[in-house]
């Protein structure tokens, strides 16, 4: 892959899974910087990786040629425009966002015309290399820096391009906002073993190497669909049948789609407020 010099701006939880991914792809930590206002989570991301720390943007920003937006999407203007007054020139720089709720003409603004900005929505297991990360680009931004822009985030997962940029509102729906999706579940599932009886390390070793045998059953067969895997399970008149019965009845599917539409609404509104 290409080895671009790569700056984060703002060394929060997504910086570290990318970063994390990153380095551990090969890619050069002599190559990355990342700046933050406070020491300690860059003292930890030196000390673990071996990167460049800084508490200045400026310098990041400026031996950078590909640069990271990596601030709450609250914090985003802002510090672009402390960036521009500091006196930073993106021309020729590839920004790349991962803010949630911020349009690509938004950020343009923000950045002070600048129109090379891929905008992507990863997801936090993208810190063990099993990230996945929605992108999306406006015309202006060539294939080179789309290549470039999927190779960084490949490096912490799998990568999914939208042609109409609210398709990633769409993949923070799914994807983005979804570990925690997946976290709610496991812990009503561990509540209930608890209170069945089980410790609670028994009932989070349940939990846990269940959901994650059930994902690799899912990676391992793509010839099988989610519903067939399902019915692999389900004895008829078994155990399983009641208990899908029972999410059945009680509206699982509408739940889901409830509260997946209730993400992507809350994407649209940050993006008309931010
Ligand atoms: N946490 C998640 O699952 C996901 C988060 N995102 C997006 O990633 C971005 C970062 O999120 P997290 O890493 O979770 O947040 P975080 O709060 O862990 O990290 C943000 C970092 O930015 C720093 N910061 C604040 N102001 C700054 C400034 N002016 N200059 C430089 N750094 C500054 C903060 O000190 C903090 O370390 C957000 O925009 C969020 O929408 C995207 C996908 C998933
Ligand atoms: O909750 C959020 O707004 C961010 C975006 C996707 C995951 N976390």
């Amino acid at each position: 892959m290409e080895h671009r010099k790569l700056a984060f701006i703002g060394a929060g939880n997504m910086s570290r899974s990318l970063i994390s991914g990153l380095i551990r792809s090969g890619y050069p930590a002599s190559h990355i910087t990342a700046a933050n206002p406070s020491r300690p989570k860059l003292d930890a991301l030196a000390a673990d990786f071996g990167i460049h720390i800084t508490q200045n943007n400026l310098e990041a920003a400026t031996q950078a040629e590909a640069i990271v937006l990596a601030v709450k999407p609250q914090m985003m203007a802002g510090m672009l425009s402390e960036l521009l007054a500091a006196g930073a020139d993106f021309s020729g720089k590839l920004l790349i966002s991962i803010a949630a709720g911020i349009s690509v003409n938004r950020l343009e603004q923000m950045a002070g015309g600048h129109a090379n900005i891929v905008r992507t929505m990863p997801n936090t297991p993208s810190l063990l290399g099993l990230g996945m990360t929605g992108l999306y680009a406006g015309a202006a931004v060539a294939q080179a820096d789309r290549d470039y822009c999927q190779q960084v985030m490949e490096a912490a997962g799998k990568t999914l391009w939208v042609a109409e940029e609210d398709g990633i509102n769409q993949i923070i729906a799914a994807a983005g906002s979804a570990p925690a999706y997946f976290f709610l579940f496991m812990e009503a599932m561990a509540k209930q073993a608890e209170q069945s009886g089980f410790s609670a390390d028994e009932a989070r070793l349940l939990v846990q190497q269940t959901a994650l045998g059930a994902a690799n059953m899912v990676a391992a067969n793509p010839h099988l669909s989610l519903g067939q895997l399902r019915e692999q399970v389900t004895s008829k008149g078994g155990t399983t049948a009641e208990a899908i019965r029972s999410f059945n009845d009680n509206g699982l599917e509408p739940l889901v789609a409830n509260a997946m539409q209730a993400a992507v609404a809350r994407a649209r509104e940050l993006e008309s407020q931010l």
